[in-house]
């Protein structure tokens, strides 16, 4: 029977990130996505000067509620970047009142890259997030926000006895499953961890040499698609950093698309 999610981010108008992209690819795997937006801004914060913001925390609990009337529920919640730090108890609210007794609550702390917060992120939205956290089955932090959130130092590149460290932490703090993203064991690699508590499963490749924003929001509803599609966790990961990859590659021959990658074109593909 096909998944019903509710993903609960930010609507970048333009460029091609959070909702935008967390939409078009669950709905392309087959799961039904209902969106709860934490805000509207006229692009993403990343590279645009003078985006517009919308806070729409006043509205969140207005719409969970009428759905709690309406008995709607979900068997996953995804969660991304978050507008305002009052909206993490109203997202445990949602918790509570739309996740099914056996859903799966998942978070992507999106607030943090290059070892710095995002724009208009304090100490108040890594509290919140590590409340989410706290009771998440999966968490899809990359190497800033694991640092943020367990108070380690960020290191570009990390030696095992690092990661193990931030997968230890991470876990102490109540996340079943952890899915670290960015990591980088020396200056020509990139890709991503995931511990259960028993079991580590590394899936490392080549460093592209240029980031793009969204790849983290790609990334995420990929891996998010896959869980819900029972897809094993090695294969999966495997699936989602290749698409990532595709996605830069194809999209680095074009200089006015600098803001986030042409995905679609991967998406387009007859993939599995
Ligand atoms: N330039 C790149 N070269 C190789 N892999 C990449 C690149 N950018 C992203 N990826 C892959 O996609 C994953 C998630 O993307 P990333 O942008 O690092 O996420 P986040 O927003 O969490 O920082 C990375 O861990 C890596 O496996
Ligand atoms: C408003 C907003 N949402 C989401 C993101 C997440 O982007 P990424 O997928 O690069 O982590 C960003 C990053 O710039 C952002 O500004």
């Amino acid at each position: 029977m096909s998944k019903k999610i509710l993903t609960i981010q930010d609507i970048s108008c333009y460029g091609n990130c959070s909702t935008t992209v967390a939409l078009p690819i669950l709905a392309r795997f087959g799961i039904e996505t209902a969106i709860l937006p934490s805000a509207i801004l006229s692009t993403h914060t990343g590279g645009f000067k003078d985006f517009t913001f919308l806070d729409l925390t006043d509205e969140m609990p207005k719409i969970i509620d009428h759905w709690w009337h309406e008995g709607i529920k979900f068997d996953a919640i995804y969660t991304g970047y978050i507008g305002n730090p009052k909206q993490f108890n109203i997202i445990l609210d949602a918790k509570e009142k739309l996740l099914k007794e056996d859903g799966l609550f998942i978070v992507d702390p999106a607030m943090a890259d290059h070892g710095k917060l995002y724009t208009g992120f304090d100490e108040f939205t890594i509290i919140g997030m590590k409340d989410l956290v706290s009771v998440a089955d999966y968490i899809l932090p990359n190497i800033s926000e694991a640092c943020f959130l367990t108070g380690n130092t960020y290191e570009e590149v990390q030696d095992d006895d690092y990661i193990n460290r931030l997968l230890a932490d991470l876990y102490q703090l109540g996340a079943k499953n952890i899915i670290l993203t960015s990591v980088a064991d020396d200056y020509d690699s990139l890709g991503v961890i995931s511990y259960d508590g028993i079991t580590k499963t590394t899936i490392m490749k080549e460093l592209i040499d240029k980031s793009y924003h969204g790849t983290g929001d790609i990334f995420s509803s990929l891996v998010v698609a896959g869980i819900l599609n029972g897809k094993p966790i090695k294969e999966n990961l495997d699936f989602a950093t290749d698409f990532v990859m595709d996605a830069i590659d194809i999209t680095l021959d074009d200089p006015d698309h600098d803001y986030s990658t042409k995905y679609e074109e991967i998406l387009k593909r007859n993939i599995k």
